[in-house]
């Protein structure tokens, strides 16, 4: 500030005049508790009245000109700044027993020679200085969240020991999924949506030799398709409108080394699925907009809920990239086939959903739990852990009743009542119709949160929502 006001022609004492006098110095003086100019032999040449109130000086503040600074300001810094000609632009002063933040300034003629300082007392509550502060504090201990997404996305969040259940297509499952472990090569995991095909996948990682390497997913059914392939590829600088200046690194490249997952790979495009299939063929690929090839070393593993071989079939799936996934495929059972491991299962998600909580451990009775063995839940384990943490929330007392899960009595029911034969296709449709317009009015119309509860995949209810007009 104030070089090019100043002009060295004129003795210091006019240039500093010239500064005190100048309009901006009254405009910064109101925004400030006090305000002072000294030259460059740290001698006051003005004060403000704010200042002098605020420094309880008994004099009037013209008094003090021509005096050292420290007279007036004894722990002042001034002095220092003149003398080294370099600023001090936040610090942290204590005045009349108050923390305060001040601002200190050389002032340079047009030659770049010191003809003084000048110095800005800023707030006298330093609760202003709180956001400024605690955000400092987070940049620099913090990770930031995008950090954190990276490093919580890198590292596997599950391990066999998470997988529940005891039944024996389950031991068989996980028998399977450890040999899978020790081989490296790419694995298929097929089941219905919600079998915990996702769980497996990073139990299969941490049980392989990749385990201190990135575990990355990427859901093919969540990103859109115009943003699928920079997000698996990565983009060079400026690859594309929107895209991010410096470019991004795609999820192949943060998977090296390590695994990457490719969840709900039937939804992938036939365009991707083609670009797909060079990584898997030449481990290689090339970021968006870039001429780069890039080498890297993943381990595959993907997972659908669909029929690949089905889509094969119509022509919805490359055969040559199925060819390629279909190495070590895994068939994960449905729960109605897993005998025995509902009650496992709701045993333990209860103490979860208690640690997580402050309400008393709830579990079902008798009835209850016969229904929760016998439904057929379509969307697997993770059904049952919506209904049960819904009913668990909901409930009044320890005890979990059939009433607590009126909704799955009530589907089975619907079908038993004689008076209202309907073709099975409408009733169904209707039925459908209904738990979408339920689960949007339940999860506040957001859709993401609604696919969830239905145990079914965002875009499964997406076209679901359009099939029944609902969007
Ligand atoms: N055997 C299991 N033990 C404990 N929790 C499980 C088990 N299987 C699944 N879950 C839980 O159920 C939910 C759904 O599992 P997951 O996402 O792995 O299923 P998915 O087969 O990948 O589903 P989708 O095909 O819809 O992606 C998750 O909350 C998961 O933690």
């Amino acid at each position: 500030m104030a070089t090019s006001i100043s002009d060295s022609r004129l003795p210091i004492e006019a240039q500093l005049a010239f500064i005190q006098d100048n309009p901006l110095m009254d405009l910064l003086d109101s925004f400030c508790e006090g305000s002072i100019i000294v030259d460059q032999k740290a001698r006051i040449r003005w004060l403000s009245d704010k200042y002098r109130l605020l420094l309880e000086l008994p004099e009037d503040a013209a008094k003090y000109v021509g005096r050292p600074v420290e007279e007036a300001i004894p722990n002042s810094m001034m002095r220092q700044v003149v003398e080294s000609g370099r600023p001090i632009l936040l610090d942290l002063m204590r005045i009349r027993g108050t923390w305060m933040v001040v601002t200190r300034m050389p002032i340079r003629d047009d030659q770049d020679q010191v003809i003084g300082g000048i110095g800005f007392v800023f707030y006298k509550q330093l609760d202003y200085m709180k956001p400024l502060v605690e955000k400092f504090g987070r940049l620099r201990g913090v990770p930031t969240t995008a950090e954190k997404q990276l490093a919580d996305m890198r590292q596997a969040k599950y391990s066999f020991a998470d997988f529940i259940g005891q039944s024996p297509v389950i031991r068989e499952l996980i028998r399977r999924a450890r040999q899978a472990a020790e081989l490296d090569t790419t694995v298929l995991l097929l089941g219905e949506t919600g079998t915990g095909k996702e769980v497996l996948a990073h139990a299969i990682h941490h049980a392989s030799v990749r385990a201190e390497r990135p575990f990355v997913g990427v859901n093919m059914a969540a990103i859109p398709e115009s943003l699928l392939e920079a997000e698996f590829f990565g983009a060079a600088p400026g690859a594309y409108t929107g895209a991010d200046r410096k470019g991004r690194i795609g999820k192949i490249q943060l998977a090296d080394g390590g695994t990457l997952f490719l969840d709900e790979v039937g939804d992938l495009s036939l365009s991707l699925q083609t670009k797909l299939l060079r990584v898997l063929q030449e481990q290689e690929f090339e970021a968006l907009g870039s001429n780069r090839i890039i080498r890297v070393n993943v381990r595959i593993i993907a997972a659908t809920s669909r029929n690949l071989k089905q889509m094969v079939e119509t022509g919805e799936f490359r055969s040559d990239l199925y060819y390629r996934l279909n190495v070590l495929p895994i068939e994960v059972p449905p729960l109605r086939d897993r005998e025995g491991d509902v009650e496992l299962l709701v045993g333990n998600m209860l103490r979860q959903f208690c640690d997580a909580s402050a309400l008393p451990f709830r579990k079902p009775n008798a009835e209850a739990m016969q229904l929760l063995r016998t439904y057929h839940w379509p969307g697997n384990v993770r059904e049952l852990h919506n209904t049960l943490e819904r009913a668990f929330i909901f409930a009044e007392g320890t005890e979990l009743t059939v009433a607590d899960f009126a909704h799955l009595q009530g589907a089975g029911e619907k079908g038993n009542r004689r008076e209202a034969v309907k073709p099975l296709s409408e009733a169904m449709a209707e039925a459908e119709r209904n738990f979408l317009k339920q689960a949007m009015s339940a999860c506040n119309g957001n859709r993401s949160a609604s696919a969830k509860a239905l145990g079914i995949s965002r875009a499964t209810f997406y076209e679901k929502l359009q099939k029944h007009e609902l969007i």
